[in-house]
């Protein structure tokens, strides 16, 4: 049995972020994630005059209800989608002038839902370059609330900033959702604010959100379920065990079920009460999946899929073409260079057996193609990367790690 620490979540992170700095109080969170994203989630909040004292292990953040400290700021969210669709909401919470930028590759992905929202309840916001998208610049006089109707089918992100604001509105907010992906993201959203004393009503697809109400707390960060995909799917592959504390029956990550699709082709997984052990059988078999629910993982079933015994399609992940990179077409380009035989279509991708080559992978700036074709690599000596990286976001330390967890299974 192999034990790995895996580093802290990054949504639970930036929503534990988040909620601290809305709440009457001074907030501790331990073992937050180290990241490009979670630093530029910090820092944001910071430039928005927020206090977060930072010690590697513990963060402090003093909240104000009330929203921003200062009447104006200038917010660099990086690649962080989190920071770039989260922190506008909390801004236009306050009263002041609060611009948002971020880098190319986020800049190219969508938040209309979002700043369509915020316009519906009466926020004057405007986008700089492209309708839709960062750069945009909001002028903040508090929201009074109401009601919504949002599209999450692109994003279960723009769902998860408005629920997270809802309590700093006048009236609170009740919110029709429709087309929602990535579902079980929501649901730690929705965990997260309990525990910072905000009850959210569920009706159908209807949520409602009373005003007021976020308490400081002292908050554990779990440790990052999808970062954890690696070392089960590099456990599955190649016969080793990897067991991962703090991931067990009680987490809030969604993520932590692509555990079962790794069942379903033959692993074993144990999950306890808090850890999960997943341990290779040398048999991989092929499989169907739907991962609309979990589909940052869909990276990492795909690099493995082509040592299964049989196809692995992967279903209903069309939101996967606007995250760091088109996931589905990264994907497809690096396993057809390796040799493999790869069909996708608008939202699909099916993947067939066969002996990958080594070559350079083509990373598109992405964290999760980095890492998920690392864990191919185990069975593929020689392969690189062009941007390795680009794990920064995530998991900086990934190729220490990886390595050192290698050398302690021996392959
Ligand atoms: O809310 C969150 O923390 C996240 C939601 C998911 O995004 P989508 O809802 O855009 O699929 C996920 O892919 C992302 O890494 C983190
Ligand atoms: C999609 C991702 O990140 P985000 O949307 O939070 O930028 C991810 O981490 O895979």
């Amino acid at each position: 049995m192999s034990v790995v620490a895996v580093p802290g979540s990054k949504s639970v992170t930036a929503r534990a972020l988040f909620l601290a700095a809305a709440a009457e109080g001074t907030t501790t969170l331990r073992r937050p994630l180290l990241s490009d994203d979670t630093d530029g989630f910090a820092e944001g909040l910071t430039k928005l005059g927020y206090a977060v004292e930072r010690e590697p292990d513990r963060w402090r953040i003093e909240g104000r209800p009330a929203g921003p400290a200062v009447g104006q700021a200038d917010v660099y969210c990086r690649d962080a989608a989190t920071a770039a669709r989260f922190l506008p909401a909390l801004a236009a919470a306050g009263h002041g002038t609060y611009r948002f930028d971020a880098s190319a590759q986020m800049r190219r992905r969508p938040v209309a839902p979002l700043t369509d929202a915020l316009r519906r309840l009466g926020v004057d916001l405007r986008h700089e370059e492209a309708e839709g998208h960062l750069p945009l610049t909001v002028t903040a006089r508090g929201i009074k609330g109401g009601d919504l109707e949002l599209d999450a089918s692109l994003s279960s992100q723009f769902l998860t900033a408005m629920l997270l604001v809802a309590p700093l509105t006048a009236e609170g907010l009740r919110i029709r959702v429709t087309g929602l992906v990535s579902a079980p993201y929501v649901e730690i959203t929705l965990a997260m604010m309990r525990s910072f004393g905000v009850e959210v009503l569920r009706e159908g697809d209807t949520l409602t959100v009373p005003p007021g109400g976020y308490r400081a707390t002292d908050y554990d960060i779990e440790p990052d379920a999808s970062t954890a995909s690696y070392f089960f799917a590099a456990a599955a592959l190649t016969g080793a065990s990897a067991t991962v504390p703090g991931l067990g029956a009680g987490a809030l990550q969604g993520d932590l079920r692509f555990v079962d699709i790794l069942r379903r082709m033959g692993a074993e997984v144990e999950t306890g009460a808090d850890a999960t052990t997943v341990t290779g059988t040398g048999r991989l078999s092929g499989v169907t999946v739907n991962m609309r629910d979990i589909s940052d993982t869909m990276p990492t079933l795909a690099a493995i899929a082509p040592f299964a015994d049989g196809p692995v399609r992967i279903e209903d992940v069309y939101n996967t073409r606007v995250k760091e990179c088109d996931r589905l077409d990264a994907c497809a380009e690096n396993l057809r260079r390796q040799g493999i035989r790869v069909e996708t279509g608008r939202d699909w991708i099916e993947i067939h057996p066969g002996t990958p080559i080594a070559t350079e992978i083509t990373c598109h700036g992405d964290h999760r193609i980095a890492m998920s074709f690392a864990v191919a690599g185990l069975r593929t000596p020689g392969v690189t990367f062009d941007d390795p990286g680009c794990v920064k976001k995530t998991f900086p330390e990934f190729h220490e790690a990886f390595a050192a967890q290698r050398r302690a299974w021996g392959v």
